[in-house]
């Protein structure tokens, strides 16, 4: 799946919105994935997961993660695709993440962390570290799109279906603030 599959799938699932959105790191942007949008179609969902897979096949990994709430259909896709377990992490309602109750992690096992937008990436690096805190090890991070323009750094190996160049600016220099246009929490 190159990089136009993967934007003409936001584009004709409606899950490409325009206008002037609040991001989760607090930058805005006039450009918002709704990756809900896009992995309701079940089989979108799994042709991406089998993409991301693709990306990752040469792991030996027990176990895929992702941030909940966008990343648990794509864990699950893709863990699908690599033949290992799907958890997920939750938002602990203290700013960071943690395993939900009920998934297992093995002292010792290796995992695939992914993300359906990396942005920061400060939200997939979250869920690494709830699973880490589990005695888990990161091998790798992969996402649908990368949107960070390179600021999203990690310590392991990172790759993304595609990046696209979707500008976010700081609240204080943002041109739509500036213009008065109605900010969107979506
Ligand atoms: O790279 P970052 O700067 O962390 O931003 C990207 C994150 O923002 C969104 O999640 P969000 O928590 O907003 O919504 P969700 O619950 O639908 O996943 C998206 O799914 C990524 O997880
Ligand atoms: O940075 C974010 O919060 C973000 C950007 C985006 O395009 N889509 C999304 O779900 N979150
Ligand atoms: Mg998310």
């Amino acid at each position: 799946m190159g990089a136009v599959d993967v934007l003409s799938l936001y584009k004709e699932t409606g899950a490409l919105l325009e206008g002037h959105f609040l991001l989760r790191s607090g930058r805005h942007s006039p450009k918002f994935l709704q990756s809900t949008t896009l992995l309701q179609h079940p089989l979108y969902a799994e042709a991406v997961g089998q993409a991301l897979g693709e990306l990752f096949d040469d792991l030996d990994i027990q176990f895929v993660i992702g941030p909940a709430m966008g990343g648990v259909i794509l864990a699950f896709v893709t863990a699908k695709a690599l033949g290992v377990r799907a958890l997920f992490a939750e938002k602990d309602g203290q700013g960071g993440m943690r395993v939900r109750e009920g998934l297992t992690i093995h002292p010792g096992e290796r995992f695939l962390a992914v993300e359906d937008v990396v942005t920061t990436g400060g939200s997939v690096q979250k869920a690494i570290q709830a699973a880490e805190s589990k005695g888990a090890h990161c091998v790798a991070v992969g996402a649908i799109v990368d949107r960070s323009a390179g600021r999203a750094e990690f310590s392991v190996p990172y790759r993304s279906l595609v990046q696209l160049d979707f500008p976010t600016y700081a609240p204080e220099a943002c041109p739509l603030c500036q213009r008065g246009e109605r900010l969107q929490e979506v």
